[in-house]
């Protein structure tokens, strides 16, 4: 399975809520969609789910030698934002309902089920009405509901929303076990340690724009976080003997003797290793390791600051 998108734009009449987004996704990937509130995320997986269309640009799916300009229903899993499942009936009746509506026969639907169930540890609620389960089970149940029928493609909008931790790294298991069953998994979330363990891609979108993609390697090396590292001194310093260096963007005293250095873009990190060598001898330099959630933050301190110097 492959998924191209070229160039989509979504407006809804005055908000232009996707501009000019591509990305490709290949088989087996999990693949995820990062950004504030409002950055155009659902926006995106409506027009992937065919529930909008874009205004501008194309989505085209390959799957088996078979070439589609949407994703084809029997091919998708798809969790909305707004969970819609019947309160009333049961977890088992929820499930087959749903698995039968894919085209899976009652026995397929039964056996997929039960896999599922007891990987969620629910196979003994499964007669309990919907209504009668806490909100992560009955997140649980959507999920299962998304992939009875085993899509090629499972698109899940914010699956970590409203679950407490230990079912925040259920949610993780369960995203893991799709791709090692050979599903391709896209999903839009706010948890950047979670997205950091599984994602093999990202996009990193702000007011409908990418602002970064790639892996999680990739996307530091974009970064400036990369370009930090921490230092110690045989002798305390001053925060000014430090501001005064040319090759230092930042400066952040740990102790008088530790110091936390962000490096401007154009100095390599010899050059000012060879200043800070001419304050006093080191005694210790640790690059340091942006993790996602850091690489996030910059990134949007970064848009921002960009956004109100073209709006100066
Ligand atoms: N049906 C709609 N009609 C009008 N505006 C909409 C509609 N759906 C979304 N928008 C607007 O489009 C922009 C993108 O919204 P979208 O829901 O895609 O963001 P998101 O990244 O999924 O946000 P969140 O993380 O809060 O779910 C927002 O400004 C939103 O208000």
């Amino acid at each position: 399975m492959q998924l191209i998108v070229t160039a989509i734009s979504k407006a809804y009449s005055k908000v232009q809520a996707v501009q000019q987004v591509s990305f490709q996704i290949n088989s087996g990937e999990i693949f995820a969609l990062l950004g504030p509130n409002g950055a155009g995320k659902s926006s995106i997986i409506r027009m992937l789910v065919g529930m909008t269309k874009p205004d501008n640009g194309s989505i085209m799916i390959s799957y088996q030698d078979q070439h589609y300009d949407h994703v084809p229903r029997r091919l998708l899993g798809y969790l909305p934002e707004d969970r819609g499942l019947y309160p009333d009936k049961s977890i088992e009746k929820n499930l087959l309902y749903l698995a039968q509506l894919h085209g899976l026969s009652k026995a397929a639907a039964l056996i997929e089920m039960n896999d599922w169930l007891a990987v969620f540890e629910l196979t003994d609620r499964r007669h309990d009405e919907l209504k009668q389960l806490s909100k992560g089970n009955q997140q649980k149940v959507q999920l299962i509901a998304a992939v009875l029928h085993r899509p090629a493609l499972v698109i899940l909008d914010e699956p970590f929303s409203g679950l407490d931790p230990v079912n925040q790294e259920k949610v993780v298991d369960f995203l893991q076990q799709l791709k090692a069953r050979g599903m391709t998994v896209i999903l839009s979330a706010h948890q950047m340690a979670l997205v950091e363990k599984l994602a093999d891609h990202m996009l990193l979108m702000a007011q409908g724009q990418v602002i970064l993609a790639g892996t999680l390697q990739s996307i530091r090396d974009q970064s400036q976080c990369q370009r930090q590292m921490k230092v110690g001194f045989s002798t305390e310093l001053s925060l000014h003997q430090l501001q005064q260096l040319e090759s230092l963007a930042t400066v952040a005293a740990l102790n008088p003797h530790q110091w936390l250095l962000t490096l401007t873009d154009s100095v390599s990190v010899s050059d000012c290793l060879q200043q800070l060598l001419q304050l006093a001898e080191l005694t210790q330099v640790e690059m340091q390791v942006a993790d996602l959630h850091q690489l996030y933050l910059a990134a949007m301190a970064k848009h921002q600051q960009y956004k109100s110097e073209v709006s100066v």
